[in-house]
């Protein structure tokens, strides 16, 4: 039976940067170990949880909430024992965070913990290469994450690949390691190999620490919310196209299948939103119940007004839900 400690890898990042998908590359690629993984939704409909159930050794959910909160770290503690159960044989645990998470509080979270069968395996950073100034003007606090970083991937390079950037982000971070990945895709052996580099919280001084200790300085999630939205009932597409046309600029994060009924197109249209990008992800809903499920993150939302502005789309005529209506909706599939 192995007794080594089983590494637990933070996967951190800003919202949308695509750790869900480094995660299930992760998953995917490393079939050689069994991975136990962690996933913390901001949002109260668990969209990451499902996109990883699929591919997993065991995984658990944590929504609702930011885990750098240690609202619950009891809870969080009581995950990993469940995950280290030496029956399930897992080889390595993988905690992906919310896109609004600490990584200094998480990390934190995790060397302060007692369970002697875990042992903190480093914190990986994704970033997302398209939006790196505007997020960092956005968050100032974000070149702080940078730092805390074992391993920074500059993720999205197949649409932006350029040495300045790639210069710039190895400053900001204070010289941590730099890959570059196109949806997530690095090697499983960065991360769960022996032999690689000394985990970074090792480098905390005691500053950081005590700095992480009273919650004095404000958390990136404080000023956001979320909003679920949820409806059996099939939108119309161009409505809901029009809705994501005009969305506010605060909501910079949206998320969750959508069921639109059109003959012949009934598929579930996963629905991704990062700042400016928008794209659906098709595919058959196979077991799942149709039905739309979004959650939608950002500054100064109006749930009220949002909810409205999205139940207006809903359109039970299923005469009204047209072949022509989805076209605009297939110019952005993926
Ligand atoms: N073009 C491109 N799109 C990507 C890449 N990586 C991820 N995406 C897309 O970006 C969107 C967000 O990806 P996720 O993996 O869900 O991002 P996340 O960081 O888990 O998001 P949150 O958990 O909400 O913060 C999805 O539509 C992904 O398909 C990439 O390298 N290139």
């Amino acid at each position: 039976m192995n007794t080594q400690p089983i590494p637990v890898v933070l996967v951190a990042g800003y919202l949308g940067s695509g750790k869900t998908t480094l995660v299930n590359h992760l998953l995917i690629h490393a079939r050689d170990h069994r991975i136990g993984v962690v996933v913390n939704d901001f949002g109260r409909i668990n969209i990451d949880a499902l996109a990883v159930a699929g591919q997993v050794d065991a995984m658990l959910p944590m929504g609702n909430g930011c885990l750098c909160c240690a609202v619950d770290s009891a809870g969080l503690g009581r995950m990993l024992e469940r995950l280290t159960e030496p029956e399930l044989g897992i080889d390595a645990i993988v905690i992906e965070a919310s896109g609004l998470a600490e990584p200094r509080d998480l990390v934190r979270m995790l060397l302060a913990g007692d369970n002697p069968r875990i042992a903190y395996g480093g914190l990986v950073e994704v970033m997302d290469a398209v939006e790196f100034e505007a997020n960092r003007l956005r968050h100032p606090e974000l070149d702080e994450h940078l730092r805390f970083a074992d391993l920074v991937v500059l993720n999205k390079a197949d649409q932006r690949d350029d040495d300045d950037l790639r210069e710039l982000v190895r400053k900001v971070s204070g010289g941590r390691p730099v890959v570059r990945a196109s949806f997530g895709a690095i090697d499983p052996g960065l991360l769960f190999d022996p032999g690689r580099p000394e985990p970074v919280a090792r480098q905390l001084s005691f500053d950081d620490l005590r700095h992480a200790d009273g919650h004095h300085h404000t958390h990136l999630h404080e000023a956001y919310r979320s909003v679920e939205f949820s409806t059996d009932t099939p939108l119309h597409p161009r409505r809901l196209l029009a809705f994501l046309t005009e969305r506010p600029a605060g909501l910079y994060r949206m998320k969750g299948p959508v069921h639109f009924g059109v003959p012949g197109h009934d598929d579930r249209f996963l629905l991704q939103t990062v700042g400016p990008y928008l794209r659906f992800h098709r595919s058959p809903w196979g077991d799942e119940t149709p039905g739309t499920r979004l959650v939608l993150i950002g500054t100064g939302l109006d749930a009220d007004d949002l909810r409205a502005r999205l139940a207006a789309c809903v359109e039970p005529d299923p005469a009204a839900r047209t072949d022509r209506a989805i076209l605009p909706v297939l110019k952005h599939c993926g």
